[in-house]
């Protein structure tokens, strides 16, 4: 990402070799820099050369025999270093405003906390390495308006506004970046017409939203959290449907009529677009940006050049946009805290919900984070009083919340995925008319392709891991890895012909509800059948508009989306997840069951959720059909502090992986034996395992968990001792990754 950057200031002053550093030469002006690099440290230039250098800006240095791109971090009085090897920057990039104080900060925070080395979170933290003016124009739509066309004709013929008037007409619908080059005055003028209703924002169906009447619940949290000023950390706990984002939404107002700015933080882009065109739809003249990680470098250097000027008034990006700057930062939103795609798991591994309260409280602001479905580590910071817990009870409107039923399948037996009860319900709302959802969470045909013959099944030869028959393409796809290839004809082991698919995913339900139900409209949606954000959003706006009588999908639909046709919700084959090894495993399902109901049951009709289970009597059935969040999590609370599990312990966990595994357990011993060594108290080292998945992507993997009851206590042992890592002798080949508060184990 460093690589390529623009408009490059070259250092002015290069000293020649063996020069660098007499004292006939001016004092070196020390600059620390933050480089690319799996090193814990910041490095040392000599900026004397470019004197307009600045901390927070992009800069080019010699490193080794070749150069890098680095973010310059601080000035320094001395070096430990001998002066003779402290070498020149190269140049500087000054095409983009210095990355702010408060930035470096974060930054600092994030590279501490998880201990992550810092110039790698710095790099992955800034911006794309090009400048907004060269970037993309902004997405921002409009279309005249039927009051608009009635009044450009009385408008003066030369008149601005009229002309982007007819404009609009003649084109239908232009982005800001067209009618801007209509006129140098195209600015006020669109802002007028705005103002008018003359023009509006041309959005993919934005729902009409004018502000809801609040519910009582919605009141009374909504004035809690206008008495803020200043840092405080609210938990709004409120039930599916109970109308979260309009709370959400007036805080917004107030920030905007206060002339502050807003971030607003989902889990996925899944949930972007709908959210987006309510926000637009609710402040049509607002600078809204979004910011996630599949926009083009171009459009991402935009939000971010708008959020880090102030021009913006609300961003709302997934979890890389918690390091975006915002002058004039008013409140922190975090919808769905509870998801873990907050947490980044590969390459910097940090949470950006707990990223977010550390920058909450350092820029002293309200953080809200939102739920159906708290986080037990955020109800533990509820229960304790460190974030105001504010419930919504209720649904809003005239909605209530669905009927949670069980098909025991011991005794309706499932053919095809589907039993009888499922069947008959999926065939009542075909009659009337309403649509439902069948939740499963596999993608694919089926998840083993085996020979019943040999028991041959297909495996990835680079992970520890089957691989998934997908039938629309005829491939064998690994998860895991990526890896794909072709459906064999007969088993490669004993060439018998007949070999197949066991289990199922969506493609296969798919195909029993088209069987099935031929009369239906039918759509799948997973991460094969959404290509593009065009083409989700679509798929989405299809099921809102009652385009389609059965879904089927994957926890992809089951966060945040308000579909209100809706009234059945099917889940098939979430047994599997009642034993999964990881002790969050209970937790996740819960959650994932009350969301993906939740989508039961939000506009007129009353909802049902039908699960399929061979294990009815498991207590967190029971607790799913009373929408007993509360009991569920207080269980959980208990069994997780009996065994001082997080959020009653906390954890590390260091892993390896090498091509073999031998290097990677002998990597974790000697890790083991430093942290045995530095002897502090109250703190578990565990025995270095293989994981689970011992080989993914041609890699051999193994992990050691160090726990606490003590978070000091585990910090205590945390810094010194990854310290000590860096000084062992790495295999080659070897990687090492620590992974503070990890979310699975
Ligand atoms: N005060 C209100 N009166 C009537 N309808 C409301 C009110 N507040 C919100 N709604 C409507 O209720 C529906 C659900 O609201 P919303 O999507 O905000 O729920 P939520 O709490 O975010 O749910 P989830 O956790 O399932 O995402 C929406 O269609 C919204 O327009
Ligand atoms: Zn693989």
């Amino acid at each position: 990402m460093l690589n390529d950057m623009p408009q490059v200031t070259e250092s002015i002053n290069t000293p020649l070799p063996g020069l660098e550093s007499t004292a006939a030469n001016p004092p070196a002006r020390l600059l620390q820099v933050a480089l690319p690099r799996p090193l814990p440290a910041l490095f040392d230039y000599d900026a004397s050369g470019l004197p307009a250098v600045e901390p927070g800006q992009r800069v080019r240095v010699p490193f080794g025999r070749s150069e890098l791109w680095g973010i310059a971090w601080g000035w320094r009085d001395g070096s430990d270093l001998d002066p003779s090897r402290i070498r020149p920057l190269v140049g500087c990039d000054d095409s983009q405003p210095p990355l702010p104080g408060n930035w470096r900060a974060l930054v600092e925070f994030v590279a501490d906390y998880y201990q992550q080395p810092i110039g790698e979170v710095a790099a992955m933290a800034a911006p794309p390495a090009i400048s907004a003016t060269r970037a993309e124009r902004a997405h921002r739509r409009f279309r005249a308006t039927a009051a608009g066309h009635a009044a450009a004709p009385s408008l003066p013929a030369r008149d601005v506004g009229r002309k982007l008037i007819a404009a609009l007409d003649a084109a239908g619908e232009l982005n800001e970046a067209e009618l801007r080059a209509l006129s140098s005055r195209a600015g006020p003028a669109l802002e007028r017409l705005l103002a008018e209703g003359w023009v509006e924002l041309a959005l993919p169906q934005a729902p009409a939203e004018t502000a809801h009447t609040l519910t009582a619940d919605q009141a009374a949290a909504l004035e809690a959290l206008q008495a803020d000023s200043g840092f405080a950390a609210s938990l709004l706990h409120g039930v599916t449907g109970s109308g979260k984002t309009e709370v959400y939404l007036r805080l917004i107002e107030d920030q905007i009529a206060a002339g502050r700015q807003s971030l607003l933080l989902v889990p996925e882009i899944a949930l972007t677009p709908q959210l987006h065109a309510r926000v637009a739809a609710r402040f049509p003249r607002a600078s809204l940006h979004v910011m996630h990680s599949e926009m083009s470098d171009g459009a991402r250097a935009m939000a971010w050049a708008a959020a880090q000027s102030g021009e913006a008034d609300i961003l709302l990006g997934t979890r890389l946009a918690v390091f975006a700057p915002l002058p004039r930062l008013g409140c922190i939103v975090l919808d769905e805290e509870h998801d873990p795609s907050f947490r980044q798991t590969e390459g910097v591994r940090y949470s950006a919900r707990d990223v977010a309260i550390w920058r909450a409280r350092h820029e002293n602001v309200p953080i809200v984070l939102g739920s159906a479905t708290p986080s037990l580590e955020s109800l533990r910071h509820a229960i304790d009083g460190r974030y105001r817990w504010l419930r919504l009870n209720a649904r809003a409107g005239e909605a209530k919340l669905p009927e949670v039923h069980l098909v025991d399948t011991r005794v309706f037996r499932a053919t095809d995925g589907f039993s009888q009860p499922m069947v008959r319900a999926i065939e009542s709302r075909l009659a009337r008319g309403e649509q439902t959802l069948l939740f499963i969470n596999r993608r694919g045909y089926a998840p083993v392709l085996s020979c019943p013959a040999c028991g041959w099944a297909a495996g990835c030869t680079q992970c520890t891991a089957n691989l998934v028959l997908h039938a629309a393409d005829r491939r064998l796809r690994c998860h895991h890895c990526g890896a794909e290839g072709p459906v064999p004809h007969a088993c490669p082991k004993c060439g018998n012909q007949d070999i197949q698919g066991y289990g199922r995913g969506t493609q296969r339900l798919e195909e029993t509800l088209a069987s099935r139900f031929p009369q239906a409209r039918l759509l799948r949606i997973d991460r094969d059948s959404v290509r593009g954000r065009e083409h989700w959003q679509e798929q989405l706006d299809r099921i809102r508009r009652g385009e389609v009588d059965l879904v089927v999908g994957t926890q992809l639909l089951a966060k945040g989306h308000d579909f209100p046709g809706i009234t059945l919700v099917g889940v098939i084959g979430a047994d599997a997840s009642l034993h999964a090894a990881d002790f969050r495993a209970q937790e996740r399902l819960f959650a994932q069951l009350m969301q993906v109901g939740g989508r039961a049951g939000r506009g007129d009709s009353a909802g049902e959720v039908l699960i399929q289970t061979a294990q009815p009597e498991h207590p967190l059935f029971a607790a799913l059909k009373a929408h007993d969040f509360d009991g569920f999590a207080r269980s959980q609370l208990e069994e997780r502090a009996l065994l001082g599990l997080p959020p009653h312990g906390f954890q590390l966990m260091l892993s390896a992986d090498a091509p073999e595994l031998q290097p990677a357990l002998d990597f974790l011993e000697a890790a083991r034996r430093a942290a045995q060594a530095l002897q502090v108290e109250g703190v578990q080292v565990y025995d270095v395992v293989p994981m689970r998945m011992v080989r993914r992507a041609n890699r051999e993997r193994a992990q050691l968990v160090v726990e606490s009851r003590s978070r000091p206590q585990l910090r205590a042992l945390l810094r010194p001792w990854i310290a000590n890592l860096y000084r062992l002798r790495l295999a080659r080949g070897l990687r090492w990754h620590v992974d503070v508060d990890p979310v699975e184990v």
